[in-house]
């Protein structure tokens, strides 16, 4: 009972969901099809996290039929980053109907300003990046056989996708090697090699020890 009271007391509730105050936060960056979302569905399964992809997010945005739908699949159509203000609401509203306290935050922050952005509006450092680092000539191959009717996954887009990494999302992965907050993956290996390297980054020290 007293632990009830104390825990309720550390959440916020809002719009009639309990939003945890302080959760664990763990973002996952790499670069088109580098396997975020696979590993992702991984990591819930044995690591109790829950996935927010943020891609996932705006075009579930776009199918509601939102104000803002036919903006952001304009932006997806042309590989560009949707204004933070829009995403960061989608982040936040899930992370409140969700009620997890430990989630992984796909595809986000893209660029500088997701990432001042949700630092300001949130106050949320993550734990630590999960960034998986791929070529650009698996990742391409990935993308093209991916077969899931998503309208970026053509070439020309791709490449789009890719200068947008280099320039805008690479500088992210930079800011947070400063802070020592990144556990780099190779992500050029088979799915399951890469979940061996991804467990070793989620399993507590004193469980490796054993
Ligand atoms: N290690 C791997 N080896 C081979 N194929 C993989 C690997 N990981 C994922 N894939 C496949 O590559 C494609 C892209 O993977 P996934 O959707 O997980 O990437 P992503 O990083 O989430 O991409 P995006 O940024 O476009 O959302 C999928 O078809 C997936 O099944
Ligand atoms: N923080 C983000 C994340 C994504 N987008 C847009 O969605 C596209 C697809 O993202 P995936 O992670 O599912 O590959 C991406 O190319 C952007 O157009 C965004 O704007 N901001
Ligand atoms: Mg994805």
């Amino acid at each position: 009972m007293l632990m009830g009271t104390v825990v309720e007391s550390a959440n916020k509730e809002v719009n009639g969901s309990v939003a945890v105050k302080n959760p664990t936060v763990v973002f996952v960056l790499g670069g088109p099809g580098s396997g975020k979302g696979t590993q992702c569905a991984n990591i819930v399964e044995h690591f109790g996290y829950s996935h927010l992809s943020a891609g996932d997010l705006l075009r579930a945005e776009i199918k509601s039929g939102s104000e803002n739908g036919t903006m952001i699949q304009n932006m997806i159509k042309e590989g560009k980053i949707v204004p933070s203000e829009v995403t960061i609401k989608l982040l936040q509203r899930a992370m409140q109907e969700n009620g997890n306290d430990k989630f992984l935050i796909d595809g986000f922050p893209r660029n500088e300003e997701n990432r001042a952005a949700f630092e300001e509006v949130t106050k949320i450092e993550p734990a630590f990046v999960l960034f998986f680092d791929c070529s650009e000539e698996e990742m391409e191959r990935r993308l093209l056989s991916r077969n899931q009717g998503r309208e970026d996954d053509n070439i020309e887009t791709i490449r789009k996708r890719f200068k947008v990494f280099l320039e805008s999302s690479l500088p992210v992965i930079e800011h947070y090697t400063t802070r020592e907050k990144v556990r780099k993956i190779d992500a050029g290996k088979s799915v399951e090699e890469v979940f061996e390297s991804v467990k070793a980054v989620f399993t507590p020290k004193e469980e490796k020890a054993d």
